[in-house]
């Protein structure tokens, strides 16, 4: 059974049709990544999954619940993770995701709900004396607290360096083994493809296309680029104009493996390095952007 289930929601503010006429789901145990530009209407939908916000209609089913009526049966087994949640700053880590844990009928052990989100060492420093990306661990652990069976991430690593990313990424891989099914929003695409079974691309309050991301960059047909050095020989023919820029070379390719294989034949034939060669397919950004960009009257697919 799907963990959420949501047909034809609609949520309005005034004439702002904020949610307008969504259906997806989200199988048990699913990593599934809300994306879309500022005001699609991810917040709205989030929040009515988790039964903060009313709805105007549709059919909302969540862990078997509707979030509207659900109560704190339906919280309890529901973790929530904001991207600014305002902490007790004289408390240590330890107090605070102690008295958490303790909010719910079967939470987790404290101190390995600590080590799991690395911060072990800072176990007993106060809130204030955390950095913003520890402030961040800290917000998951409390959203774990309840050892729930769905958690909603909002934005999980905003704000976040190179490394401190990284280690999140490999935190959500360690929930996905414990099975917990997380619904992820987030602006950051390279995060999406890393962490999503699936993602959904909303837009002003619509679905524009819903799939995993390897679907969602097939179905785009947007060209796979091939680049290199500038070389010192004539190019052999391809399927598409090179476009020389600098001391790149980029081709925007209809027949990828071909144009591969022609231009290695090529450099070989003539001793050429080919410095960078990169063969590089469209990413999940590329076809977000390819979705969001079009004009609302287009066809998005
Ligand atoms: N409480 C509210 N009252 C009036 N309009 C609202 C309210 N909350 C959201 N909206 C409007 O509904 C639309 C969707 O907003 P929502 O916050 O759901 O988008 P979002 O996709 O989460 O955006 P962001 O990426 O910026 O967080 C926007 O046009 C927003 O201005």
């Amino acid at each position: 059974m799907a963990t959420i289930e949501v047909r034809d929601l609609t949520r309005a503010y005034g004439p702002v049709r904020a949610v307008d006429g969504i259906s997806f789901s989200v199988g048990d145990g699913e990593i599934f990544a809300l994306l879309g530009p500022n005001g699609a209407g991810k917040t709205t939908t989030v929040e009515i999954l988790e039964g903060y916000r009313t709805r105007d209609s549709g059919t909302v089913r969540v862990l078997g619940h509707d979030p509207a009526t659900g109560g704190s049966g339906y919280r309890a087994r529901i973790g929530v993770v904001l991207q600014s949640a305002g902490f007790e700053e004289e408390f240590t880590v330890r107090e605070l995701v102690r008295l958490q844990t303790r909010l719910f009928p079967r939470g987790h052990d404290p101190d390995e709900l600590i080590a799991l989100v690395g911060l072990a060492e800072k176990r007993n420093t106060r809130v204030k004396g955390l950095s913003g990306g520890q402030r961040r661990r800290l917000d998951l652990a409390l959203g774990l607290a309840g050892a729930p069976d769905l958690l909603f991430l909002d934005e999980p690593t905003t704000g976040f360096d190179p490394a401190a990313r990284h280690h999140a990424w490999d935190l959500v891989a360690n929930l996905r083994e414990l099975g917990t099914t997380i619904l992820l929003t987030t602006h950051y695409l390279e995060e999406a493809q890393r962490l999503a079974d699936r993602v959904a691309v909303m837009r002003e309050g619509r679905l524009l296309a819903t799939g995993t991301p390897e679907d969602l960059r097939a179905g785009s047909k947007l060209p796979t680029v091939i680049s290199f050095g500038t070389p010192s020989a004539d190019l052999p023919p391809l399927s598409a104009s090179p476009d020389v820029s600098g001391t790149t070379v980029r081709v925007v390719s209809r027949d990828a493996v071909g144009d591969a294989w022609r231009l290695t034949g090529w450099a070989r034939e003539h001793n050429l390095a080919l410095a960078d060669f990169a063969v590089s397919p469209p990413t999940l950004e590329d076809v977000y952007l390819a979705l969001t960009e079009e004009s609302p009257d287009e066809p998005a697919d």
